[in-house]
């Protein structure tokens, strides 16, 4: 029978990284999916602009809103300081199963927790389920027609507070306006652009960091 896209990522990590060794992980899809077969993982040019926002926040809670095959989920944990924990929401189970053996390939069970389901019925549920007061760092990489809706449900649920840090994959390409128009029109949010490009390719892209004022 025939593999899946995130199967044949899996089978990559398991072949060329070293085990416990989460940059070997991050390292060997981006081989990959650089000369193999083209997949919707963060990159390694966008990695670096994530890479240098979590080195800047250091937090100690952060969310992830769709998780894939767990690349950028592993990018980001293989930086965060010993007792950080990274809650990351997925709801697609068969990517879930795949980036389970992703993230327990680099090691990093401990300090990632994947939730399946979807984001807009997770994210009420953060305080009372998973004992969150708020989030440090978000890093958006879902559907982009959810991330206006849910940063205005996180706002609502009290899990943002002043200072609070939100980094959108793909604000140009696929896009998300609305999200883009909102954090930059609002006072609430103070908003930076950082121009790159989609993962893999020439084609432009970026991201935009908002902070959240309180
Ligand atoms: C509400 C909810 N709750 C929970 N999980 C959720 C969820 N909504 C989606 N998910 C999950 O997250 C991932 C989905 C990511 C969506 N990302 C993209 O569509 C994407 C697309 C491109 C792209 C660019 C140019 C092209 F020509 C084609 C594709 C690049 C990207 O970087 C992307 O992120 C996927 O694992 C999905 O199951
Ligand atoms: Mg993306």
């Amino acid at each position: 029978t025939q593999s899946t896209r995130p199967q044949r990522i899996l089978g990559a990590v398991q072949k060329n990284a070293t085990r416990g060794d989460p940059r070997s992980v991050v390292r060997a899809i981006d081989q990959y999916c650089r000369n193999q077969e083209w997949a919707m993982n963060v990159g390694d040019e966008k990695g670096c602009i994530l890479d240098s926002v979590v080195s800047e926040v250091n937090p100690a809670t952060v969310l992830e809103l769709g998780t894939y095959c767990g690349y950028s989920t592993v990018r980001i944990a293989s930086l965060l300081p010993p007792h950080a924990k990274l809650i990351t929401l997925e709801f697609n189970p068969e990517f879930a199963v795949i980036a389970r053996q992703v993230i327990a390939w680099a090691g990093l069970e401990d300090k990632i927790q994947l939730v399946e389901g979807a984001s807009g019925d997770l994210i009420p549920k953060m305080k009372e389920q998973f004992g969150v007061e708020t989030f440090d760092l978000v890093f958006l990489d879902h559907w982009k027609d959810r991330y206006l809706p849910d940063t205005k449900l996180m706002e609502e649920c009290g899990l943002l507070r002043k200072g609070s840090v939100l980094l959108a994959d793909n604000v140009i390409c696929p896009g998300t306006p609305e999200y883009l128009e909102f954090v930059r029109s609002s006072p609430r949010y103070e908003s930076q652009y950082f121009k790159s490009h989609l993962e893999y390719t020439k084609v432009e892209d970026g991201m935009e960091k908002s902070v959240f004022l309180g």
